[in-house]
């Protein structure tokens, strides 16, 4: 359930709507006390920052940039460690590194991170041995562990997401602009995975490369700012509605509402109903708005989409965001993007290549085949190519650390390295050396463009 905490705002409109996948709070008088105390903590990010991230998309939707999204399925506060945020944000920067190096493409860098904690689910419970318990939900929601007690949505976990999302987004902030990020630390973000990996080495042949660029620049006498620090963004999926509004604000500097959880939101392929909570609740805020399309979307229910969050058709609003899988995306696509474009709407068309390519390995455990994942690109590149549209970026779920989560790969993992490091708890995750050979795969099908 749901309770309305400040029904004058205009950013509760959603509130009279169906919203799916919202947790089964067990106390409303608990869930209205938490909206409270959030309502009154700062925002995690500004408002401007919001704008400029906008106007980097409207760069991607134009055909000028390209976007590479990603971090983990479900982020988990346990994870909340230096370690833990440096590697996802290092593996980040290679990806970043190589295709703008090798795909020669600005990139606009944005994370799953600082708020990914919300996950929707099939379904609704999880039965073992006999035992049936809510499905985890994402540790904003309830704990992972299989037990009533864990199970059991809390909505001080709410709190403790924004807590987690704000350590997050501190460390991001000071990895970003304090010097970690400079462009010369190529190698280093490299050191500990170079000589064990393929792609490790085939990045360091890269950053040699962008080494002997640079150094040509500085004998030149240029030593541009933008080589310093890198400009990276927050995203996050806008699913449990109560926190997304209670961290929407109106900014004071024009009057518009933001959703200051996060630069960028997401709405589902879930959520994504018209006359459904959500996609009112994003038609609200003013930040820049991703929506997930899967096999299934007609270019009706696109252009509704449009009408409903992007009336003015401003690039950079909006954002599609398909997941097809390998095999529907070269049937499905096309015709999607075909009456988007002959609508005029100029909105950026990104691939993520994971949700539409999942399955179960005979351990039980959920995975995803790299081949897959590139063979949806690849579509995705086609079916762009084909109809002289852009292919604007993509979207992965992925890790810093070496799990063994998704199969195949340069460095290849086989379905029985599986329980290896098997860590997700949720949707397999790409390994920093599987994300990175996707990075160089990406760069040459975008050069080749
Ligand atoms: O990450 C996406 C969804 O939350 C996930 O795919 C749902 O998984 P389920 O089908 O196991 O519920
Ligand atoms: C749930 C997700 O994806 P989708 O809505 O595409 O299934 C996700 O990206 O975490």
């Amino acid at each position: 359930m749901t309770v309305n905490a400040n029904p004058d705002a205009g950013v509760n409109t959603w509130r009279d709507l169906p919203a799916a996948q919202q947790p089964d709070w067990p106390d409303p008088e608990a869930l209205r006390d938490v909206i409270a105390e959030l309502e009154s903590y700062p925002p995690l990010v500004f408002a401007g920052e919001c704008d400029q991230l906008r106007e980097r998309m409207a760069a991607v939707a134009k055909g000028e940039a390209f976007l590479l999204q990603g971090g983990d399925c479900a982020e988990a506060f346990d994870a909340v460690s230096a370690e833990q945020i440096r590697n996802k944000l290092k593996t980040l920067l290679q990806m970043g590194a190589v295709l703008t190096y090798a795909g020669s493409v600005p990139v606009v860098k944005v994370g799953r991170i600082a708020g990914q904690y919300s996950k929707p689910r099939s379904k609704p419970t999880e039965t073992r041995d006999g035992v049936t318990l809510p499905s985890y939900r994402g540790d904003s929601v309830n704990g992972f562990e299989f037990t009533a007690e864990a199970r059991t949505p809390d909505p001080q976990r709410l709190k403790r997401m924004y807590h987690a999302s704000a350590a997050t987004l501190n460390l991001v902030r000071a990895f970003t602009t304090g010097g970690y990020a400079d462009l010369r630390q190529v190698h280093a973000w490299n050191q500990d995975f170079v000589k064990s990996s393929p792609s490790g080495q085939r990045y360091e042949a890269l950053a040699r490369e962008i080494d002997r660029a640079l150094n040509f620049m500085n004998a030149c006498g240029v030593d541009p700012e933008e080589f310093k620090t890198v400009e990276f963004y927050a995203s996050h999926e806008a699913l449990i509605l109560d926190y997304e509004s209670a961290l929407t604000r109106v900014d004071s500097r024009t009057g518009n509402l933001y959703d200051v959880s996060g630069h960028m939101v997401w709405i589902g392929e879930r959520t994504r109903q018209l006359d459904g909570a959500h996609i009112e609740f994003a038609s609200r805020i003013r930040n820049p708005i991703g929506v997930k399309l899967g096999p299934t979307t007609t270019p009706e229910d696109a252009l509704a989409l449009i009408e409903r969050l992007d009336p003015e058709r401003e690039p950079g609003r909006l954002t599609f965001i398909t997941r097809m899988g390998a095999d529907r995306i070269r049937d499905a696509l096309p015709t999607l993007v075909e009456k988007v474009t002959a609508s005029g709407a100029q909105v950026a068309w990104v691939c993520d290549p994971m949700h539409g390519n999942t399955f179960e390995a005979a351990s039980g455990h959920k995975t995803r085949r790299f081949d897959d994942v590139l063979d949806e690109v690849k579509g995705f590149f086609e079916v762009h190519k084909g109809l002289g549209t852009h292919p604007g970026g993509i979207h992965v779920e992925l890790t810093g650390d070496d799990v063994t989560e998704c199969v195949g790969g340069g460095d290849e993992i086989f379905v029985d390295d599986l329980h290896q490091r098997y860590e997700t708890a949720c949707d397999p995750r790409l390994n920093r050396s599987q994300s990175l050979d996707l990075a160089f795969l990406v760069a040459e099908m975008y050069r080749d463009q």
